[in-house]
């Protein structure tokens, strides 16, 4: 910002002095005028009418404490107890009242007045007389600078120079604010505070407690300069879903890969781009609320809540919602020449990362594809092994073992069957899908577009050395062992979650060679290697966590010994105990178990505590849940077409207040006429109907010529039985 562009703002009062009372870019190159904006506030101070709103003396004022779960108890509670926090039964007659049409400014300020009339003066963030940023009504900010009134209306260069264009643009401008004013939430509302119109208090809450962002200050105050605004304002756009960009989780085929991508994987090019692309519709993220700006987070107080607090948290939303899109990625069988249906499996899809297929991690090229059951209608993972010599059936009998693998840290396996479907001898076997899972290699040592490898630590190997022996457990409980541990061969398929995959398949290849090698005995010399006919799984176990732990450092006397490589790691001496005891020769689980009981504590804690944050998540989610199928309901019932003709919605019809309470929670309108959009008004109403509560509420018609008084208790009643009778009709 330098200073000769930005003269023409000295004179003009700092609106963070005047809003926050304080401007934190003061000396750092805000060039509006902070001495004059100070001297106003003193003056505004002094001033003995100067109405002041504190949420927490709102509170204290009311007698009532509402604490900041007062909202989500709202949700969580059904019945009338539960709700007392919403009821004040002193207030039944103070019915809220829906103004349709224009209310005054005057009368909404002097109703929270007369409820807040003890606050203090010094708290400057909820003044009354705050100025608010509307960006339509630009008097607001005569007061501000006297040259307010010649604003030049912003036309960016795209757009005719046409006057009938400008109150378009005025309300793209508005849009792409409003949003940021509507950020907070304060969920403190006293109950009583019912009569008070809600239009009122949540647009002057909102405008009261949420910090306008620097750049308003600038696009509102930078008046003169119309040069300066022309540059500064494009980058300021609305936020049309219809014309946003569409987010897309994957990079496309046209990105280009890192330098570091590793060498052995080809960058995706013809029908591996193909897949890239494949879906049409990727979830649009952006038409979710976005999650505030760090500012508003920061300044927020205990009782403060954002629109972002009533729902899952926005990072978990995302991921969850990347996995469903995963999972339900599809291609025409066409493309890639895939069979319709191999067995009762069918909508393959390839979910390999690496695109090499001339690795043969079992001797044989292995291809992972996502396919549906047509059985069950559940996704399975399908491992393909291309042309296996399998003359019999015996030699699949192993399987029926493996099978009965049920562990938290294996991938479940259900059927295996050879199949020509692919004009091959294939080997097919089905597996659990868990949708965007990488193997331990590709984690750790790959890079893909948007993903760096993760850094091993002690800690992940902890974690790890732990999943893996709960798996050896388990598989060496059934008489099975794992064999060569391969890092590839090893998904995680959420944070630090391991999951052993390809089960089963080094037991059926043994088999399938030895079968082959009864009829032909020449080939009896090239069974299995040494290494995958170790049927110690510690020492298994105990070669993967070293080949993880010694890529961490830099070895400065490369050996083979796994004791001298132990010696040179840099992690503590009790993690290298561990890990020397798994090569040592009398090592056995149990006493290993016992090694790291410690650590399985910690680990067990860690999840346990995972365990609570997605029950909480579930709790908040479930009573949003309650609420849809309440909206269902209430639409179901009105404005049916085919009941237009039904005396009982007339206005003189028995069901008419339906018609009117919708009106009311959604439909409300402000003292400006502009439309309200709170959705803390819309969830009181809700709770407050589906608990059935006895506090009365007053529904007037748009035109104001028809007033109802009633409660919520007789209007819950009144929408059961449309609905009942609507269900009857069925
Ligand atoms: N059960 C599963 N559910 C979901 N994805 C899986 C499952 N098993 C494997 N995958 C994914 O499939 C991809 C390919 O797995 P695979 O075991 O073939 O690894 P690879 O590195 O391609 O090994 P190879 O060189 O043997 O083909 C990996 O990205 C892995 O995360």
């Amino acid at each position: 910002m330098s200073s000769s562009q930005y003269d023409w703002a000295k004179n003009i009062p700092c609106r963070n002095v005047q809003i926050h009372g304080f401007c934190k870019f003061e000396h750092k190159g805000c060039s509006y005028n902070h001495e004059l904006a100070k001297e106003n506030e003193q003056k505004k101070d002094s001033s003995p009418i100067s109405p002041t709103i504190s949420s927490t003396t709102t509170n204290a004022a009311l007698g009532k404490s509402v604490s900041p779960s007062a909202l989500l108890a709202s949700l969580n509670n059904n019945n009338n107890s539960a709700n007392s926090s919403l009821i004040d039964p002193n207030n039944a007659s103070k019915a809220p009242i829906f103004k349709p049409t224009l209310l005054k400014q005057q009368t909404s300020i002097n109703s929270i007045n007369s409820n807040f009339g003890s606050s203090t003066p010094d708290n400057k963030k909820f003044k009354i007389d705050s100025p608010a940023f509307t960006p339509i009504s630009l008097s607001k900010f005569s007061t501000l600078s006297p040259s307010v009134d010649q604003i030049p209306t912003f036309i960016p260069s795209t757009i005719s120079n046409n006057s009938t264009e400008q109150p378009q643009l005025q309300s793209q401008l508005q849009q792409s604010q409003q949003p940021q004013l509507q950020y907070q939430i304060n969920s403190n509302l006293p109950s009583n505070t019912s009569n008070i119109p809600a239009t009122t208090i949540s647009s002057t809450l909102n405008n009261l407690s949420t910090p306008l962002p620097n750049t308003l200050n600038e696009t509102s105050s930078g008046l003169d300069d119309f040069n300066s605004l022309r540059t500064s304002l494009p980058t300021t756009k609305s936020f049309n879903p219809m014309t946003a960009p569409i987010f897309t989780p994957k990079p496309s085929g046209n990105d280009i890969l890192p330098n570091n991508f590793s060498n052995n994987i080809q960058p995706p090019t013809g029908e591996e781009l193909f897949y890239q692309n494949t879906n049409l519709y990727p979830v649009n993220f952006l038409l979710y609320a976005p999650p505030p700006p760090p500012h508003v987070n920061l300044n927020k107080k205990q009782n403060e809540r954002t629109v972002d607090d009533l729902f899952i948290n926005n990072q978990l939303r995302q991921y969850l919602q990347l996995k469903n899109e995963e999972s339900l990625k599809s291609i025409s069988n066409n493309e890639l020449d895939l069979p319709l249906h191999v067995g009762t499996y069918h909508s393959l899809y390839p979910i390999d990362h690496n695109y090499d297929y001339n690795t043969k991690s079992f001797g044989y090229t292995s291809i992972v594809y996502k396919c549906m059951s047509n059985d069950d209608g559940k996704l399975y993972t399908m491992r393909r092994l291309k042309n296996v010599p399998i003359t019999t059936p015996s030699v699949l009998k192993s399987f029926k073992q493996w099978k009965k693998v049920d562990c938290a840290n294996c991938v479940k396996i259900y059927d295996v069957f050879t199949t020509r479907a692919f004009n091959d001898n294939s080997l097919i076997l089905i597996y659990d899908y868990y949708p965007m899972s990488m193997t331990l290699l590709e984690n750790h040592f790959m890079s893909f577009p948007g993903k760096n490898p993760e850094l091993i630590t002690e800690d992940i190997l902890w974690n790890y050395t732990i999943q893996l022996l709960n798996a050896i457990t388990e598989i060496n409980k059934l008489g099975l062992n794992i064999g060569k541990l391969d890092s590839s061969k090893i998904i995680i398929t959420n944070k630090g979650r391991i999951r052993l995959s390809a089960l089963a398949i080094k037991d059926i290849l043994r088999d399938v060679k030895k079968k082959n090698a009864s009829n032909d005995p020449s080939s009896l010399g090239i069974l299995d290697d040494e290494s995958d006919l170790n049927s110690n799984d510690l020492l298994n176990l105990g070669e993967l966590i070293l080949f993880l732990a010694k890529s961490t450092t830099f070895m400065q006397n490369p050996t083979e010994d796994p004791y001298e490589i132990i010696s040179q790691l840099k992690f503590t001496n009790v993690f290298k105990k561990m890990l020397i005891y798994l090569f040592a020769k009398d090592a056995t689980i149990e006493k290993f178990q016992e090694l790291v009981a410690p650590m399985i504590l910690k680990l067990t804690n860690g999840l346990q505590n995972s365990c609570d944050t997605f029950e909480s998540t579930l709790m908040s989610e479930l009573e949003n849940a309650r609420l849809v199928r309440l909206i269902s309901k209430l639409d179901f019932i009105s404005e049916r077409p085919e009941m237009v003709k039904d005396g009982s919605w007339s206005e003189t019809g028995e069901r008419y207040p339906i018609k009117l309470f919708k009106d009311y929670v959604f439909h409300q309108v402000d003292e400006n006429g502009k439309p309200v959009v709170d959705l803390t008004h819309v969830i009181n109403c809700l709770n407050k109907l589906d608990a059935g509560v006895d506090e009365n509420l007053l529904l007037v018609s748009p035109d104001e010529m028809t007033c109802l008084i009633m409660s919520y208790k007789d209007l819950k009643d009144l929408i059961n039985r449309s609905f009942l009778s609507l269900i009857a009709k069925n």
